[in-house]
């Protein structure tokens, strides 16, 4: 199977439901994983009732009132959770020209005083009012129950799909309950309104696996191949886009790639662009660089015949692969998102800011 790519693989997930047509998913989420880092789920565990339902309500939730907006602004969390005016968040020097909400799924904080400061990351999401919004924080909830359902399953694939039994990956969590995975509810206005074409700048993922959910009918979102070139990746409807992070990369030893991708804002005259990722985290005290996982042989070497990855758009990312996973996130949240910093985290700010609060957050 030749290495490049020139479009994204488009797998089947009913074929898992047969023991006849299941290795030849597996086969082909190999081929994804090792040489694309990119693929479409279709026919998901995830009925196309259950995206509708949410993707109805995104227009909605961008034209709530900006006070009822500013009311959840994600400042006032320490958990990074909740509203993102339009321009907020830098990519490789640039500002991302987008509007977003980020909730996460159900987690209870239980930190206390004199443990580790990275585990106040993770908590509650900020909702708007019930009434201003009717059914929408069920509707949400519903929905990531169901991604994040189908992340632990489809990690097992991952594994299956690089020869480890299927459990070879579940080191890389705590318990259900002691997890919690984010998503964002994503807006990207069109030239029109806004004054570049970066919707997002070139970057890649930082956790395990992406689940992204294209909520409205435009192109935008490319990835880059082997040889530098930019891909589409038009909306499918009522399938996922999955792709690798950079934790799983490293994970995988390389096996997995974690691929460059951006999303270009809608031409002028268009409608805005609607998206949901869905980021799986991993367990908050681990260390990738003391997780190592042991590949057969014969696995590995697939790597080889890929070939040389071209120098991509996206800027270095740190992997900073020592520290607990948990610090991590949260320096890249510290960096995507200095005013949050200052107000609830203000030694890690102070290392990161020592000139004080930049105009735009940037987390590559
Ligand atoms: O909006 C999209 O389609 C992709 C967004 C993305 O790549 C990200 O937020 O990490
Ligand atoms: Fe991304």
């Amino acid at each position: 199977m030749a290495a490049n790519f020139a479009s994204i693989p488009i797998l089947n997930y009913s074929l898992l439901s047969s023991p006849s047509t299941r290795p030849t998913f597996l086969a082909q989420l190999q081929h994804a994983l090792i040489n694309v880092g990119f693929l479409y789920l279709a026919h998901p565990p995830v009925q196309p009732a259950e995206f509708d339902r949410l993707v109805a309500y995104i227009p909605q939730l961008f034209a709530l009132p900006p006070a009822q907006k500013d009311a959840i602004h994600m400042a006032n969390s320490e958990h990074f959770l909740g509203y993102s005016r339009l321009g907020a968040e830098m990519t490789k020097g640039a500002v991302d020209q987008r509007e977003q909400f980020d909730f996460a799924t159900p987690h209870e904080n239980t930190w206390a005083e004199g443990s580790p400061e990275y585990l106040r990351l993770w908590g509650p999401s900020q909702w708007p009012p019930e009434d201003a919004l009717p059914g929408f924080k069920e509707t949400l909830l519903a929905y990531l129950a169901k991604v994040e359902k189908l992340s632990y399953e489809f990690i097992g694939l991952v594994a299956e799909a690089l020869s480890l039994p299927p459990d070879g990956l579940n080191q890389f969590y705590d318990a259900p309950h002691l997890m919690q995975h984010r998503a964002k509810i994503v807006k990207y206005p069109t030239l029109d309104d806004v004054s570049s074409d970066q919707g997002v700048g070139p970057h890649y993922d930082a956790g395990f696996l992406t689940f992204l959910l294209q909520a409205s009918d435009h192109p935008g979102l490319q990835v880059q191949n082997i040889s530098g070139q930019w891909i589409d990746v038009p909306p499918i409807p009522h399938t996922f886009v999955i792709n690798i992070g950079k934790a799983l990369e490293a994970a995988t030893q390389g096996l997995a790639r974690a691929t460059s991708h951006r999303v270009l804002t809608p031409a002028k005259g268009s409608t805005p662009r609607y998206s949901v990722p869905f980021f799986q985290n991993i367990g908050q005290n681990l260390r990738l660089a003391e997780s190592v996982v042991q590949f057969p042989p014969e696995i590995l070497k697939l790597k080889e015949q890929r070939g040389e990855l071209a120098a991509t758009d996206s800027v270095n990312f740190s992997e900073y692969d020592r520290l607990p996973s948990g610090l991590v996130a949260l320096i890249g949240r510290v960096k995507s998102h200095p005013d949050v910093a200052e107000r609830h985290y203000p030694d890690l700010f102070k290392q990161f800011f020592p000139q004080g609060l930049p105009a735009h957050g940037t987390a590559y």
